[in-house]
């Protein structure tokens, strides 16, 4: 029949005074920025973010074109990608793609199966163990605590603990510093990315220096080769050891260090800030909070938590999967397309940057009734079942999925359910809002507030 009927659909385009207002708009406010334009163009659109063309997706059938189906011709040569690249380098998250990504990967993946995390899970238990002792010295109860310095500090141990071996010393608090650095000059860089980060202006300037005492600190701990406290192997050594075991290949000392130092911002800097907005989304929903408390009681009976407890803690589980849908830390990803490609009808010349937004994905109206309203029903096992596959991807999809996911939500598991089985958390009255720092990852950007009150 005609043509016409198989021709790609033309992708809407912002209109002018959007393009040309949409700088300072993004640099203002992204979220409102996208969100409108989410309202009115629909799933697939044209625009710009900082000067980059791009095509934004927020179907979930377009991203899992993107991200699984099509996965092999879209890779993270990209604006995003490359703004993290300085620190990143060539490790697994920032990593163009093709063949020297697919063999790390391959070599890397079995460090973070199930039994592997299993291990670590008891790394979780004592850190939040030691926060909550010093809380109890720290606080009487019913006072008001900022949390997330708390959590960012148990989340960098945790990491590194388990990379690095029995303790790593007053280094971290330097570390964890360091990081938040790091990631406030990239997030700037990223909203306004001018001049570029290889001119000696006095933040690129510091950004090197952040970069290098990471790599130091790094460095030192491989030379270190410590083992975890009960003798076992950390992750560092399991990862020095791992064999490509169809190449025989191993990992040579610079790709050790750079997959470490991925290793470390995937696992401190997401986890922060999921944490935090965690914690505040709990003390916000006190109803939610009794729920979790009565199913922690019934499952623990005032045990600490372990790693198979975990998969029993089914609703404090959906509390965290909401979470991750209103808040989740990494809230954005690009991607090139490599050659030619045809998503939902719309045709995708090659070499196109796809931008996708998990935060407007994750409150798509047609799959996501009243969407900013906090409700961890929308995770019972009956309500997943009826959304498509992509419609809720908090740690993307496909190939480049997070490697540490298992890691990450036995983590958040653990940390909540000690908090909540030993406090309850109160928002204080009047407690403004905490609002979005949009950095490359999204976490609170004003402090935590929480009435600690003991159980
Ligand atoms: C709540 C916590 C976390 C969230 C929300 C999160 C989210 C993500 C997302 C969305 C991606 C894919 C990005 C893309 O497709 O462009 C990713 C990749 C990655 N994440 Fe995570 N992550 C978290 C925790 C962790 C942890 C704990 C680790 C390590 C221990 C980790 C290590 C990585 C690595 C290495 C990759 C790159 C994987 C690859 O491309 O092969 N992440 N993460």
């Amino acid at each position: 029949m005609s043509a016409t009927l198989t021709e790609p659909r033309q992708i809407p385009d912002l209109s002018l005074g959007e393009k040309l207002s949409g700088l300072s708009a993004i640099r203002r406010d992204q979220v409102a920025f996208l969100s409108k334009a989410v309202e009115k163009y629909g799933d697939v659109f044209r625009m710009r973010l900082l000067g980059n063309p791009l095509v934004m997706l927020n179907h979930p059938d377009h991203v899992h074109r993107v991200l699984v189906e099509n996965r092999e011709n879209y890779d993270k040569e990209n604006f995003l990608y490359r703004t993290v690249r300085p620190v990143l380098r060539n490790g697994l998250i920032g990593a163009i793609g093709g063949e020297s990504w697919h063999r790390q990967r391959r070599l890397m993946q079995p460090s973070f199966h199930r039994p592997k995390i299993s291990a670590f899970a008891d790394t979780m238990t004592e850190e939040t163990a030691a926060m909550l002792g010093r809380w109890h010295q720290r606080y009487r109860d019913g006072d008001v605590a900022a949390v997330v310095p708390d959590v960012g500090h148990i989340a960098l141990r945790i990491v590194t603990r388990n990379l690095f071996g029995a303790d790593v010393g007053p280094t971290t608090e330097a570390i964890e510093n360091d990081f938040t650095y790091a990631n406030q000059i990239m997030g700037d860089f990223f909203r306004f990315p001018f001049p570029p980060l290889h001119w000696p202006t006095p933040s690129h300037l510091r950004l090197r220096k952040l970069i290098a005492n990471l790599d130091r600190f790094v460095a030192e701990m491989i030379e270190q080769r410590n083992t975890r406290s009960d003798g076992s192997p950390t992750l560092l050594s399991i990862l020095a050891d791992a064999v490509d075991e169809e190449t025989g290949h191993r990992m040579d000392s610079v790709q050790l260090q750079q997959e470490v130092v991925n290793i470390m911002v995937g696992g401190y800097e997401t986890t922060t800030g999921a944490a935090s907005f965690l914690l505040y989304l709990i003390a916000k929903h006190p109803e939610v909070q009794e729920r979790m408390h009565a199913e922690i009681t019934e499952v623990l009976d005032g045990r600490q938590p372990g790693f198979d407890d975990v998969a029993k803690l089914t609703y404090t589980r959906m509390v965290v999967d909401e979470t991750l849908r209103l808040r989740g830390p990494a809230w954005q990803t690009m991607r090139r397309a490599v050659g030619p490609d045809e998503v939902g009808g719309f045709g995708i010349d090659a070499n196109t940057g796809i931008y996708i937004n998990f935060y407007t994905m994750h409150r798509h109206r047609d799959f996501w009734p009243d969407p900013e309203r906090f409700d961890p029903e929308r995770f019972a096992p009956q309500a997943v079942a009826e959304r498509p596959r992509n419609a809720y991807i908090p740690f993307g999809s496909g190939l480049r999925v997070c490697i540490g996911k298992h890691f990450a939500l036995t983590e958040l598991m653990i940390i909540a359910t000690m908090i909540v089985q030993q406090y309850r958390l109160v928002l204080p009255d009047n407690h403004p809002p905490v609002g979005l720092d949009q950095l490359v990852t999204l976490r609170p950007k004003h402090e935590v507030l929480l009435r600690l009150e003991r159980r």
